[in-house]
């Protein structure tokens, strides 16, 4: 955790951009080319960018702390801009040129270069082995990649395997990743410019990765104590994953803007001051977490193609935001999550136009129970807003979830209930699907933090429809409801695939519920899961658990008590029976009713009207059945996730595997975590070491729990 005091009153990350030279003079000079405005030239303490006549009159100038034109020289950013972190470097602290852009906008260019024309990091190397000899110091390199949440040290030949562990203390080891002794530019121009022919990690065309390249400083010999740490991070490009004409596959380019997202919100956490920065988001954040951490500073350059090109824009936009978020003065976390919210949904026509799709007719319900629910959401929710102004870049189109067909019209909403308890926060969400003929819910108890961002990112959903129905510029398309037209079900659908798990209820009459998710080795699953339905289908497994002793792992047994116990706390005498199929569903007046009476924020998002059965919630809901039930959900959703990290810690190979999502190769993986570290998961988040996303291990542990209820 990053103290206030620390970095109080300077910017840990600097941002700036580097334009790359036209490659048509016809674009050029045409309106479709960015100009950058520097007030007092290249003294400049703050520059505009722009995107020409075509967007004029719009809020479309952007402001960073400087930017590099064609004409100034990769010499110039040396000297101006890394030559102070070298310096820094030297005395024992760590430092980051990261390069992020669009596509193909240059940043490999400018971080690695040519044999012909050296990038930043070889001039940086020549400068840093100048500095050590004089000093009598040593320096080393590490080669890495990141690709599909995995890091790979490319300076070993077979390409070896990282493991990010992080110490008591939460510093970060990395396992595996070697450090090559480098004594001239020569050597280490080999090492660099011969991995691109041997060593590329990422040999499937299909696939992306961001390259680092890590320069160690170590005092005196190479065996004595190491000074600090030069990063160069080359991050893979931005790209709309809605672009029907990528030659990467729409999962690839939603992983990579994934982990370009998580970097993004680091870099704002770190540059707004904020207490906490969410280092977990990702591996490469993960990875980089004592680089980026502390007194260490961090130059973010950002790409930009002189044509003007959507991508780029977007890159841009965040880019600003970053740099604001360090020169604001930013006290007020509610402030600064508003003020973003407004920009997002105000930063300009173009995101508007950008997004194809139409709203239905359904969705104008959604305004009236929006407006209301936002309404009480600023009354009562003021102890989330530290919260809210941290998820800045979200899965924007990641997680789009839309389905429609002539058949069958479906929306989704989620509501987020938020309730403290004591101490302790325990996040409920229902899942509420809705067809023609009926309503479907669900309760989902799950862990603070993240919900808490989804809380956010619903949260901003209301404030604006337009937002709702923009997947590539707001973080809460996925958690707002969506129709869509029919010409982009494609789409949809792969995104449906990408980003589970989401609960379908398809048709009002059944009581089945279609769970979209993705198993271990990526392959999507389906799986039709039964509501509960009186302890039918438990009987049944139970019976299967008889006949079968090796039938089930002993998770499953345990997760199934608790089962048991969550089925006797969801019936207390006070509530009336639930309709025939269905979970529980709540009006908007007994959401209400539960707002005001608990101190709960309930946010929602309808698009079609929901026709709850009537039944009756008790009015002095703040009183003690709900407090029981929430304080035994909490319990239980403790002990389930207690016994399944226990599970994990403990159980052999075999039983392992019998877990969902989990496969030989991540079997295999848990078990040699366990010889490095005799309890390797400690809590839900340690799971992300064995590749999972915060996103696949909510899917997991629901999976695993929803089985119970078959
Ligand atoms: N400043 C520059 N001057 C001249 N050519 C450039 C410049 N920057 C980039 N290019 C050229 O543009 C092309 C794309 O550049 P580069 O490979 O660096 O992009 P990238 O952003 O790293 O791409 P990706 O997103 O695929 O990783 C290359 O052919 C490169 O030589």
């Amino acid at each position: 955790m990053e103290t206030k005091s620390m970095s109080q009153g300077r910017k840990m990350v600097r941002v700036v951009a580097r334009v790359k030279p036209s490659t048509d003079p016809v674009a050029q000079a045409s309106a479709k080319s960015i100009s950058v405005h520097k007030p007092k030239g290249d003294e400049s303490e703050t520059v505009s960018i722009s995107f020409g006549a075509q967007f004029s009159g719009s809020k479309d100038s952007y402001k960073l702390d400087y930017c590099y034109e064609e004409n100034e020289s990769k010499g110039l950013i040396l000297t101006k801009e890394i030559k102070p972190l070298i310096t820094s470097v030297f005395e024992g602290k760590d430092a980051n040129v990261i390069a992020h852009g669009a596509r193909c906008s240059g940043k490999t260019h400018l971080i690695q270069g040519s044999e012909r024309e050296p990038g930043i990091a070889v001039l940086t190397m020549a400068e840093m082995l100048s500095m050590a000899e004089e000093r009598g110091d040593s320096i080393s390199v590490s080669v890495y990649e990141v690709s599909q949440e995995t890091v790979y040290d490319i300076l070993h030949q077979d390409k070896r395997v990282v493991s990010v562990l992080e110490g008591a203390q939460g510093k970060i080891q990395l396992k595996g990743l070697s450090q090559v002794p480098v004594k001239s530019i020569s050597e280490f121009q080999n090492l660099y410019f011969g991995l691109k022919k041997s060593q590329k990690v990422t040999s499937d065309p299909l696939l992306r990765s961001h390259r680092g390249v890590m320069i160690h400083v170590t005092k005196g010999n190479v065996n004595s104590g190491s000074l600090g740490r030069m990063n160069f991070l080359d991050m893979a490009g931005y790209e709309d994953s809605r672009k029907k004409n990528s030659d990467i596959a729409p999962l690839e380019i939603a992983r990579i803007n994934k982990s370009i997202y998580a970097l993004q919100n680091v870099m704002y956490a770190l540059n707004a001051n904020e207490s906490h920065v969410p280092y977990r988001e990702s591996k490469l954040t993960r990875m980089l977490k004592d680089c980026l951490r502390g007194h260490n500073k961090t130059l973010l350059i950002t790409c930009l193609p002189r044509e003007f090109s959507q991508d780029s824009f977007y890159m841009l936009n965040l880019a600003s935001r970053i740099c604001l978020g360090g020169n604001r003065a930013m006290t007020n976390a509610t402030k600064k999550s508003n003020t973003i919210a407004r920009s997002i949904s105000s930063s300009s026509a173009v995101q508007r136009r950008q997004t194809p799709m139409p709203v239905s007719a359904t969705s104008n319900k959604k305004t009236l129970l929006r407006g209301s629910v936002t309404e009480r959401k600023t009354k009562l929710n003021t102890s989330v807003s530290a919260i809210k102004g941290r998820k800045l870049f979200g899965e924007a189109n990641d997680s789009v979830t839309c389905k429609n067909n002539s058949k069958k019209m479906e929306s989704k909403a989620r509501m987020t209930v938020k309730k403290e308890i004591s101490t302790s926060k325990v996040v409920m969400n229902v899942h509420t699907s809705s067809s023609k003929e009926g309503v479907c819910s669900s309760f989902i108890v799950t862990d603070s933090q993240s919900s808490a961002v989804e809380e956010e990112s619903l949260g901003r959903a209301f404030s604006s429809s337009t937002i709702a129905m923009e997947p590539g510029y707001s973080t809460c398309a996925s958690f707002s409801s969506e129709v869509i037209d029919t010409t982009y079900k494609e789409t949809s659908q792969k995104h449906e695939e990408m980003f589970s798990l989401d609960t379908y209820c398809d048709d009002a009459s059944t009581d089945k519920v279609q769970i979209v998710g993705r198993d271990d080795d990526s392959s999507v699953v389906e799986e039709n899961l039964t509501l509960v339905k009186e302890g039918e289908n438990l009987d049944k497994e139970n019976n299967s658990l008889l006949a079968n002793e090796t039938a089930s792992p002993p998770l499953s047994m345990r997760l199934q008590e608790l089962s048991n116990t969550l089925k006797s706390i969801c019936k207390p005498s006070s509530l009336s029976s639930p309709p025939d199929k269905y979970h529980t569903a709540l009006t908007k007046s007994q959401m209400e009713d539960v707002s005001e009476h608990s101190d709960i924020t309930v946010e929602a998002a309808v698009s079609v009207e929901l026709k709850t059965p009537e039944r009756s919630m008790p009015s002095n809901i703040g009183c003690s059945p709900w407090k029981t039930f929430s304080a035994h959900s909490s319990k239980l959703k403790n002990s389930a996730v207690g016994e399944y990290l226990k599970f994990l810690n403990t159980a052999d190979k075999e039983d392992l595997k019998k877990l969902k999502g989990i496969g030989e190769k991540r079997a295999t993986y848990i078990v040699e975590l366990r010889e490095e570290s005799p309890e390797p998961f400690k809590n839900l988040d340690d799971l992300k070491d064995i590749g999972l996303s915060e996103k696949q291990i909510k899917g997991l542990l629901r999976k695993e729990i929803g089985e119970l209820f078959h």
